[in-house]
């Protein structure tokens, strides 16, 4: 674990309050931050409800001791805390480098605040350089993907190139938690990343895509010898 990752965990405890629902997001960052909420947790008098974005933040939170719900439980959050493989100055995100975009974005939007954790390399000028993840059904899949790559072009990414992920071994789909697909989209740039949701979301194939839009409204940056907090 980066010290990076770390201080930008640590710092997004300062949100917490006595009696939240907190959305826990997927990833190495929001893993730490699990395990500092668990710690935090044995520590003071304080109690919240967390709910997972992924199977593995689920196992992570068990063993860290922080207490969960099913999300059908709670007809909203107060708080999610999550990682993101890109940011830009408008707090536009990409997510869902670690498959986990559907629960992540379902559990963000219904929550009354969501703070990014992330580390010095995920600030960007422009979003596009790390492969957007699109989640598909594997029904259809290479006809999606045909969509998918048109609909990019017409969101004026001049050679999306997509592909389907695969399990480690190279020769599986990789099946995310929900048991779709992810396409991973190398667009370089993104230059109307709002266009380009907007022509995704409207494939009949396509559950979700990891261009998170308007969703973010803090962000922290682990620095090496603490973290840097951005509001908007
Ligand atoms: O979107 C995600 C998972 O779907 C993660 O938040 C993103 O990939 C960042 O991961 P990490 O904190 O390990 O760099």
């Amino acid at each position: 674990m980066s010290a990076q990752k770390l201080n930008a965990a640590r710092a997004a405890l300062d949100y917490v309050e006595d009696g939240m629902i907190l959305g826990l997001g997927s990833g190495s960052t929001a893993a730490e931050f699990v395990r500092l909420l668990g710690a935090a947790l044995k520590q003071d008098e304080i109690a919240i409800k967390g709910i997972p974005t992924s199977r593995e933040t689920e196992q992570i939170a068990r063993e860290a001791g922080v207490p969960l719900i099913p999300i059908e439980q709670a007809d909203r959050i107060d708080l999610t805390v999550d990682g993101a493989d890109e940011v830009d100055g408008r707090f536009r995100l990409i997510k869902g480098g670690g498959a986990c975009l559907l629960r992540e974005k379902i559990i963000a939007d219904a929550s009354d605040l969501m703070v990014v954790i992330i580390d010095e390399t995920k600030l960007v000028e422009s979003l596009g350089a790390f492969p957007l993840p699109v989640e598909v059904d594997p029904f259809g899949f290479t006809i999606t993907a045909k969509k998918v790559f048109d609909a990019l072009r017409r969101a004026g990414v001049a050679r999306p190139e997509v592909t389907l992920r695969r399990l480690g071994d190279g020769l599986e789909p990789l099946v995310t938690d929900g048991g779709h697909y992810i396409l991973d989209c190398a667009c370089g740039e993104i230059p109307e990343p709002e266009l380009a949701a907007a022509e995704l979301i409207d494939i009949p194939g396509v559950i979700e895509h990891g261009l998170f839009l308007d969703l973010a409204r803090v962000v922290i940056v682990g620095e090496d010898d603490g973290a840097r907090v951005m509001e908007l």
